[in-house]
């Protein structure tokens, strides 16, 4: 029997220790961590991932703070928001929620937000020091599926990881950290030829392509660890409902451990999202104590 590996579980076992933190993190600087969300457009499952945010900030003593805009909302008002935001002390981490209607210019959102609050970890300065190995603020999926693959493996050095995905906010970052592990690592994208014949040696396969259950049993390897990112709605017999991006009945009993959807990576995300909060707290609270101001710091 394949394990199933418990996203809902182990991410309330992150929030337990960032709600430990964020107290000791109050009774140090005296005020709570501060985690903005700016949300674009009405998207209705957007709405549900920032509501989820937001009660899960709540829940461990983060401060949020939702700002909720117009499909319509311009350039010029988003650069502003994110330029207040920087300079708000209140606000130690700044979340714009992707994606953005096409009128807005992704990249230089989110190249505006000041990297020390950029707690996505999507700014160019984080992603180099990520791939360059220094301390940074680490996407939060990505982060989120390494806890999980160390719970269930421990040490991953030699290990052949394969990512399915090449996206800057998944399977790059996926890709950086596992290389760090000590892993060997293969992406497959939808220009690789014949993608089974790397994704069957993978000792560990992650899947973040966004396509339903495009992951059968002929793409894995007998006792691999697969871990699903994809988070597809899909409608069938006139019910919508959740999907990953592997078909779990059939993946499953080749696997040694493997996520579900829903409560597997979705939950871990949203987990360290709040823990990246508490660390980007942290180093700037300490910073504007010692009385240093940078205006980059990774
Ligand atoms: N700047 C930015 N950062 C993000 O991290 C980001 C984003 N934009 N845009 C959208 C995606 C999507 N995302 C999810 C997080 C948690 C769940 C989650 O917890 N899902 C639950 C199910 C929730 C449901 O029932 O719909 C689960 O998988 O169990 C889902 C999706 C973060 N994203």
């Amino acid at each position: 029997m394949a394990i199933r590996i418990d996203g809902k579980l182990m991410s309330a076992q992150v929030l337990d220790d960032v709600a430990t933190d964020a107290a000791a993190f109050y009774q140090e600087f005296g005020i709570k961590p501060g985690l903005a969300v700016v949300l674009v457009g009405d998207d209705p499952a957007s709405q549900v991932y920032v509501r989820n945010k937001i009660a899960r900030a709540t829940e461990c003593g983060i401060n949020s703070f939702k700002h909720r805009l117009p499909a319509d909302t311009t350039q010029e008002y988003l650069d502003r928001l994110v330029a207040d935001l920087n300079a708000d002390p209140e606000v130690h981490g700044i979340l714009v929620q992707l994606p953005l209607p096409a009128h807005l210019d992704e990249e230089r959102i989110l190249t505006a937000i000041d990297p020390a609050k950029d707690v996505d970890g999507f700014h160019p300065v984080n992603v180099g020091a990520l791939n360059i190995g220094k301390e940074s603020l680490i996407p939060c999926t990505p982060q989120g599926c390494m806890i999980m693959l160390r719970k269930v493996l421990g040490d991953l050095s030699g290990k052949h990881a394969v990512v399915v995905g090449r996206s800057n906010i998944v399977g790059k970052p996926m890709a950086a950290l596992l290389l760090q592990a000590n892993c060997t690592v293969s992406i497959v994208h939808s220009r690789t030829n014949n993608p089974q014949l790397l994704t069957k040696q993978a000792d560990i396969l992650v899947a973040a392509v966004g396509k339903p259950e495009m992951i059968g049993p002929d793409w894995v390897k007998p006792g691999a660890v697969v871990i699903d990112v994809g988070i597809n709605t899909v409608e069938r017999a006139g019910q919508y409902k959740l999907v990953g991006d592997v078909h779990y009945a059939a993946v499953e009993p080749l696997t040694q451990a493997i996520t579900p959807v829903p409560g597997g990576v979705g939950p871990m995300t949203i987990a360290c999202l709040m823990k990246n909060t508490l660390t980007a707290a942290r180093r700037l609270e300490t910073q504007s104590r010692s009385g240093r101001q940078y205006a980059v710091m990774v």
